[in-house]
């Protein structure tokens, strides 16, 4: 049977650690990081068109339509498949932007798991990420679908099976730029490479904490508050801060106290993306 329409989940990841080992020649930096999903996510839907024509239906402020990363995503796919058929877009969108919970990444990696089965093309997961690299150095984590260890810029992944717990994420109203916390000269850039799987206790810090923290009084507000309930962790280069709880009722608990001065919501952390369990189910 061929589908014409379909919509799909975009979840959110956290960095559940992020270590820098140095900067390479072209100013992009090497990572080891650990990347989980959340439950929690936008919604993407996709009709096909058979002009050719790629539409976002839904305006983002601040993003013009070919600079989305929805867009760019489908463009490049269908460039690259040689594929004549189209697509209309719309979006539900509750991902904060420069949250650090990899909202843009993870909508460019579902636009191309989406299209990649309505177009047929049977790209396999590689070819996908490969061309999601070139959109930035998360899609591929999303194109996988699999909690990891990622080295490199983002891109060598093995998978990894942290625990799941619930999460809280609080979210100051403020966006970070991730390329202005990485020329920070007080960024520290010199972590010694982990070397033995799984990451041993111990090793969770995020190495742009500190530099994200003195720049913004909003996220050291939020890690102060939420640090005394648990430990909280800075996402990526923020903004979001999360903490972990072993249920959802505890973790519901401390979302209430908190939300009260500061926007947030409580999701469950997954090693199994929301994207690929819904994929699954199609097959
Ligand atoms: C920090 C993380 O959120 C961890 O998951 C990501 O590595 C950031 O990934 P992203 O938002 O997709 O970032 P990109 O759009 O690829 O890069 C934005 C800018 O951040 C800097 N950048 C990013 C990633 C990296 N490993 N080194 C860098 O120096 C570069 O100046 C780059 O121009
Ligand atoms: N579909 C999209 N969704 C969100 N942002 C987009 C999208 N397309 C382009 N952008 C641009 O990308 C920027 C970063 O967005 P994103 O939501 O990925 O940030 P982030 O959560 O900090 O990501 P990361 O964790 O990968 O650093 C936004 O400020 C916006 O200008």
């Amino acid at each position: 049977m061929t589908v014409d329409k379909l919509t799909l989940p975009s979840p959110a990841k956290l960095n559940l650690m992020l270590h820098i080992l140095g900067r390479r020649e072209d100013g992009y930096h090497e990572l080891q990081t650990l990347f989980q999903f959340l439950d929690y996510g936008d919604e993407l839907t996709f009709a096909v068109r058979d002009d050719g024509v790629i539409r976002l239906h839904t305006e983002f402020e601040g993003v013009p339509h070919d600079s989305n990363l929805i867009v760019k995503a489908a463009k490049k796919l269908q460039e690259q498949s040689g594929c004549s058929l189209g697509i209309d877009i719309w979006i539900d969108k509750i991902l904060p932007m420069g949250g650090g919970i990899g909202g843009g990444s993870s909508n460019a990696a579902t636009t191309l798991l989406g299209l990649n089965h309505l177009w047929q093309l049977g790209w396999d997961l590689d070819r996908l990420a490969a061309l999601g690299l070139t959109l930035g150095a998360d899609v591929p984590v999303f194109v996988h679908g699999r909690a990891a260890f990622a080295e490199g810029v983002g891109e060598k992944l093995t998978p990894e099976y942290p625990e799941e717990p619930w999460y809280v994420v609080l979210v100051p109203q403020v966006s970070v730029s991730t390329a202005e916390i990485f020329s920070d000269p007080l960024l520290t850039r010199n972590s010694s490479p982990i070397k033995v799987r799984p990451v041993p206790k111990g090793n969770s810090r995020n190495d742009c904490l500190p530099v994200v923290a003195r720049r913004y009084p909003e996220v050291r507000n939020a890690l102060n508050l939420l640090g005394n309930f648990t430990e909280a962790k800075l996402t990526g280069t923020g903004s979001c801060v999360f903490g972990g709880f072993p249920n959802k009722a505890e973790a519901d608990k401390v979302s209430a106290l908190l939300t009260e001065t500061l926007t947030g919501f409580v999701a469950k952390g997954s090693n199994v993306s929301m994207l690929h369990r819904k994929l699954q189910s199609l097959l």
